[in-house]
């Protein structure tokens, strides 16, 4: 298919999941790239306003049919997949519900590509996969261990991603994400979870009293001020490393995974820190037990991205993450908490 305002024409891409966060960032990257983005999204957790650059096709990955009724039609070269669900806590306390979805609803999308012929694929994996690191940084090297569902969920879709690269006509990227954060520079899109479980957005929200306060969960972890450490790295800086894996596949690039992360580790405290002093607001804090699932560090090696994508980060620094999400929040402050 082909919209009259993209620019002339790379492909048409599906993009499973692209009314959540980190694929409607991505639809805007893909269409400046000059990709016609069609979302393949059921909105369970997604919203229609954030599919602006593409067409929104509205359907479930575990519905072979619909896959096939929207494949047929838009004839996609690629997909970026980015449905799942992505709640670490909840997948320990309901771990059916991820496997059924992240895992069966993944397989059933691959068989559609592998049976209409699409033979690139970028996938949402995640640092969770690594389980407690047994090096820091992490590299894509270092034993992959996941400590909750989730995790697990997205190591067994690599597994089939190797296995079906093998059997059938596809290569695949797995983007490992580390901790997504920040929104478009340009204040379009941005993170509109619901419910909310990420740290910098609930920071902001208890600065700015949407929230009576954020509570920290866990202070005597092995880290420097005991709280978790993570390496956030910018929204708009995953998507472009989407759009360049897409044409690294294009110029004949092997199959394989690849981390997105910046290399810096910031705890907690750091982020409250952070919050405090781009708002110039307190973060009212309180202090909780700890989140079971959660790792005490991850921070990403991703030289390999940089080298074999050309990637480079732009919004490289806690700070820049921190003002986007900041003007994000800002202009949905009228909105009640979620
Ligand atoms: N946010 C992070 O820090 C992070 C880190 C690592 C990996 N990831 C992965 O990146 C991807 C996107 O994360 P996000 O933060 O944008 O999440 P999100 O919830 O904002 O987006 C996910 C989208 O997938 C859709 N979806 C879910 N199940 C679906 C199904 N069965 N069929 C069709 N659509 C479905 C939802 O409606 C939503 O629009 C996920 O795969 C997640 O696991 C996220
Ligand atoms: O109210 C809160 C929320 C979070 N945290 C902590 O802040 C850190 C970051 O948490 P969060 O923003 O929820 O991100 P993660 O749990 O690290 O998970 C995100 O990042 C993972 C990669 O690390 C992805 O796989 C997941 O999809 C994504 O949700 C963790 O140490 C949490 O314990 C708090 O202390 N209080």
């Amino acid at each position: 298919m082909t919209d009259p305002t993209s620019s002339p024409g790379r492909g048409t891409v599906l993009v499973t999941g692209g009314a959540g966060y980190i694929g409607s960032h991505t639809c805007k990257a893909l269409r400046a790239a000059g990709y016609d983005p069609v979302v393949f999204d059921n909105l369970v957790y997604g919203h229609a306003e954030a599919v602006r650059w593409g067409v929104l096709e509205r359907g479930d990955i575990g519905d072979r049919a619909r896959l096939d009724a929207v494949i047929a039609h838009y004839a996609p070269t690629a997909i970026v997949h980015f449905a799942a669900y992505a709640y670490v806590g909840e997948s320990v306390t309901d771990p059916g519900k991820y496997y059924r979805n992240n895992f069966a609803g993944t397989l059933t999308l691959l068989e559609a590509a592998r049976d209409h012929g699409i033979g690139r694929f970028i996938f949402s994996s995640t640092c969770a996969t690594y389980g407690v690191p047994s090096e820091i940084p992490i590299l894509e090297t270092t034993p992959q261990s996941p400590i909750n569902p989730y995790g697990a969920s997205k190591l067994m879709i690599e597994r089939v991603l190797a296995d079906f690269g093998v059997a059938h006509d596809l290569r695949w990227i797995a983007l490992r994400y580390f901790n997504a954060a920040g929104a478009d520079p340009e204040n379009e899109t941005g993170e509109l979870h619901d419910p909310e479980t990420h740290l910098i957005p609930l920071a902001l929200d208890a600065a700015s009293g949407r929230r009576a306060a954020l509570t920290i969960f866990g202070q005597d972890y092995d880290t420097a001020d005991g709280t978790c450490v993570r390496d956030y790295i910018h929204v708009s800086d995953l998507a472009d490393a989407h759009v360049l894996a897409l044409a690294a596949l294009e110029r004949g690039v092997e199959s394989q995974p690849l981390n997105l992360g910046n290399g810096n580790g910031f705890s907690v405290r750091d982020v409250v820190r952070t919050v405090e002093a781009i708002t110039g607001l307190p973060v009212p804090h309180d202090f909780g037990p700890r989140r079971p699932g959660d790792p005490p560090a991850l921070i990403s090696d991703a030289r390999r991205a940089r080298e074999l994508l050309g990637w480079q980060p732009r919004y490289a620094d806690l700070d820049a993450i921190v003002r986007t999400a900041w003007a994000w929040h800002q202009r949905n402050a009228g909105t009640p908490a979620i």
